[in-house]
Formats: C-alpha cells, sequence, structure tokens
C-alpha cells in the first residue's frame, strides 16, 4: 500500500483514504517544527505593523538597513563565557563538512560584514536590520525556538553619545506605539562598574565576559549558586562580596562614592544621564548597578528596557562592544547596539490594550455578471490597479449573494459590476458600499 511521507498521523501507513476522500487526520503534521511560528494572515498583519515602526524609527534616525543570512560559520558564535546564547546554539555539520549555525543574535554577523567592508564604508556607521534568531532549547520549557529582532547599531563613534541616541530612538518607538515613561523604562549601567572591581581584587581580564554572564543571571538564580559558579573560575570570596556590594548600588553618587569619580565609569554614567536630560527622556531612564546583560561581548553602557508593572521579561537590551571587532581580527572600532525581540513587546501591548485592530481592506471589488464579461471585467480591475486602488477581482461564476458577503468580508469601499448592457456603452455599475450610492461610469472616469 501507499506508504505516508510524513505521516504524524494515528494511521497505519498505507491504510490512508484516497485524495479527497474525508480525511480525518493529515498525511503530514500541518503545524510548524516545534517551537517555531507560522504567520496566518491575522498574525502576518501585526508583525508587519510592528516591522513598519521599526523602520520608521531607523528612517528617523537616519540609519540604513542591512541584512545577513540566517545560517552564519558557526565559529561566529564560539564563545568561551557560558553564555546561554552559545549554550543553545542551533548549529549543524552541512553535507559539505563545515560547521554552520542559525544565528541566534545578528551583531556578530553585522560586526563581520562591517570587517569584510573595511576601508570601503566610512565610519559612523549607523545600520539596523531586523532579522530571524534562533536557539536550539531542549523542549522540556517549551520555549520559543526563533523570534524576530530589530537591531540598531551606530559603529565607529565612541563617545556615549551613541548610546544616548540609541537609546533615545527607542523611547521614541515606545512612544509611537503609546508606551509612556509610566508603562516602560530603561536600567541603565556600565560594565566598567564590574570591570573596575575585578581589577582592585586583581582578577584577570580574560575572565571579564564569564563574570558578567554568571552576574547577568543573579536575579534568577540563588546568590549560592553564583558565588560557586564564580568560586569555580577562581574569584576569591573577598571579590565576589566586593562585586555582590556594588551591584546593589542604587545610585550614581554612591557608585562615585565606591569607585571614585576618576573611572571612566561613573563619567560614562554621569554624560549618558546628561545627554538624556537634554534629550527630554531622563524619565524614561535610571542608574541600575544590577544591570548586566547576558552577552559576554559588552564592554561599557548596559541598558535594558522593562515594563514598570515587572510582570514581562526584559523588552529590549543592549550596550557597548568596544572590543568585539577586534576579536574578529578586524581593526579596534568602538561600537554600540541593542536588539529588539518580537515576543514580549506584543505581549506588553495586549496587557496596555494598545494592540491596532488591523482589517484586510481592499479598494474595490470587480465582479463579470457572466462569465463572457471576465476579459472586460480583467481590464477595468487594471484600469484600476494602474490607478493604485487594490482591487479584487473575482474569478469565478458566483451568485451576487456571495459578491456582497465577500465584499463585506473583505472591506470592499466599492462594488463594481460589469454587466452587458452598461458594457455595451463603455460603462460599469458602480455601487459604495458605505453611502449605498449607485451610479453607471464610463471606464476611465474611475480613479
Ligand atoms: C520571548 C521569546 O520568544 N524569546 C526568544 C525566542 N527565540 C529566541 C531565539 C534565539 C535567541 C533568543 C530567543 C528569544
Amino acid at each position: 500500500g501507499r506508504s505516508c511521507a510524513l505521516s504524524a498521523s494515528p494511521h497505519a501507513a498505507g491504510a490512508g483514504p484516497g485524495p479527497g476522500e474525508n480525511q480525518t487526520t493529515a498525511i503530514i503534521d500541518v503545524n510548524p517544527p516545534r517551537g517555531t511560528r507560522d504567520f496566518p494572515p491575522d498574525d502576518m498583519r501585526l508583525r508587519t505593523w510592528l516591522f513598519h515602526n521599526f523602520r520608521e524609527v531607523a528612517r528617523l534616525f537616519a540609519f540604513e538597513e542591512v541584512d545577513f543570512p540566517v545560517l552564519e560559520s558557526e565559529a561566529l558564535f564560539i564563545r568561551k563565557a557560558g553564555e546561554e546564547i552559545t549554550e543553545q546554539l542551533y548549529s549543524f555539520e552541512d553535507k559539505g563538512g563545515r560547521r554552520v549555525a542559525l544565528r541566534p543574535e545578528l551583531t556578530p554577523s553585522l560586526a563581520r560584514l562591517v570587517i569584510q567592508k573595511g576601508k570601503s564604508v566610512s565610519l559612523p556607521l549607523k545600520w539596523f536590520a531586523i532579522g530571524q534568531c534562533w536557539r536550539y532549547e531542549r523542549t522540556t520549557r517549551g520555549r520559543r525556538r526563533e523570534h524576530y529582532q530589530w537591531n540598531m547599531d551606530i559603529i565607529g563613534v565612541p563617545g556615549v553619545a551613541a548610546e544616548a541616541e540609541l537609546i533615545f530612538s527607542i523611547v521614541t518607538l515606545f512612544k509611537r506605539l503609546g508606551l509612556t515613561a509610566s508603562d516602560v523604562g530603561f536600567k541603565v549601567s556600565s560594565r566598567k562598574v564590574l570591570q573596575a572591581v575585578l581589577q582592585c581584587y586583581s582578577i584577570p581580564e580574560n575572565l571579564f565576559g564569564e563574570v558578567c554572564v554568571i552576574i547577568d543571571k543573579m536575579e534568577k538564580v540563588p546568590l549560592s549558586e553564583i558565588e560557586k559558579k564564580l568560586t569555580s573560575i577562581g574569584i576569591s570570596l573577598e571579590a565576589i562580596k566586593g562585586l555582590v556590594q556594588v551591584l546593589s548600588l542604587k545610585s550614581l553618587p554612591q557608585l562615585e562614592e565606591l569607585l571614585g569619580a576618576a573611572g571612566d565609569a561613573v563619567a560614562d554614567l554621569k554624560q549618558l544621564f546628561i545627554l538624556a536630560e537634554q534629550y527630554g527622556y531622563s524619565q524614561w531612564i535610571h542608574f541600575d548597578a544590577s544591570v548586566v546583560r547576558g552577552l559576554a561581548y559588552y564592554t561599557g553602557i548596559v541598558f535594558e528596557g522593562f515594563d514598570r508593572q515587572g510582570n514581562l521579561r526584559a523588552i529590549c537590551g543592549g550596550g557597548r562592544y568596544d572590543k568585539l571587532l577586534s576579536t574578529f581580527g578586524g581593526d579596534d572600532i568602538p561600537a554600540c547596539g541593542f536588539g529588539f525581540g518580537d515576543a514580549v513587546i506584543i505581549e506588553l501591548l495586549k496587557d496596555k490594550g494598545l494592540l491596532p485592530m488591523l482589517t484586510h481592506t481592499v479598494d474595490d471589488i470587480v465582479f463579470p455578471l457572466d462569465l463572457e464579461l471576465q476579459g472586460p471585467a480583467a481590464m477595468v480591475a487594471s484600469t484600476l490597479r494602474q490607478k493604485g486602488r487594490s482591487v479584487e477581482l473575482v474569478l469565478e461564476n458566483k451568485r451576487l449573494k456571495w459578491v456582497f458577503k465577500h465584499a463585506e468580508r473583505i472591506n470592499a469601499s466599492r462594488l463594481i459590476l460589469v454587466g452587458d448592457s452598461e458594457w455595451q456603452r463603455g460603462m460599469v455599475r458602480v455601487k459604495n458600499l458605505s453611502t449605498r450610492e449607485e451610479q453607471d461610469l464610463k471606464v476611465d472616469e474611475l480613479e
């Protein structure tokens, strides 16, 4: 008997019904792979709306769009800092025996492209991308294995004016979506704070990334586990106490008291808050020494957007990564950027009742009253389309009752009936579906 190609059905192979018979279960699994999503029209309209807002903000800030392959060499993401994102790398060996990976984030690809472009691009660069990112999680947690991220990066600007501009671009997006400073905010800190602490306990630089990744879990796992991990990589108990103490600081003056005004950490943060004041978004951000972010390559300012209700995971996050390009063999080029996921923001907008009502709408629906008028109807449709109107051309011999119902379903503004007697006079019957007004018009009078 016929063997089912990708049978997920309880059918015994081969016993399935023939084509067209009432199939109780599909022959193949019609759901998308575990942890991934389809985007049927309703969901796709919402995604397109969100991405349009990403793109509009990028345009306002004069960023240029870039893109990269979703598949990259695995080497781009191999980092020895115990990051969740690299531990869950969706990597495999391709048919050519090459180690490849579905990208878990966009920044390494962006760094690769900047280095590839080398002297042929002039700094600073302001690039943005919207791309699907992947992770391979043991399905125990049933979490998603893909999401779309909006990334904005400023390459070649060493000063915190770049971070101030990036944070303001996200504030601009939040405002466009209807969110205010009482709905969301940004926690801002600098990894130079941790760097200063590690230095005063003379902890080797090469442990910096690893320590940050461990510390990032501070509020997610018990302190004892953090201490165990730090001790296991050789951090003294005294140094751990120093780290924990600095992370609990709640104000810049406190930080200054502990670290002294000398370190760049305090200077950078002070400068950033001054700029935020001048941009007019001070009430959106505050210093929080506990913000570390879980990516090993950040070297300076780090920030994350959060919902003040505290129900959700971070909305977005970013920071300065001045060493990433040189670790790829490029020049020492300063850079900073952020990633903004497509999931948490939608949950937040749902909670706030801010999701837009997006419907499938067309301008005109054109219907030939009998089959000989299909040609003329198609001509009427293309005349209207050349004028930029979206036109649904009815392609089958339907009853008028169905056409009216369908016109309602697709929110058409006008119904254009192509009938024999009118057509003889070069006219068509136009029904305005909101005013119910009806008139015969010449085809080239339609606009
Ligand atoms: C809330 C959500 O979907 N998070 C998510 C989903 N997929 C990912 C895939 C790669 C990296 C991070 C990811 C994060």
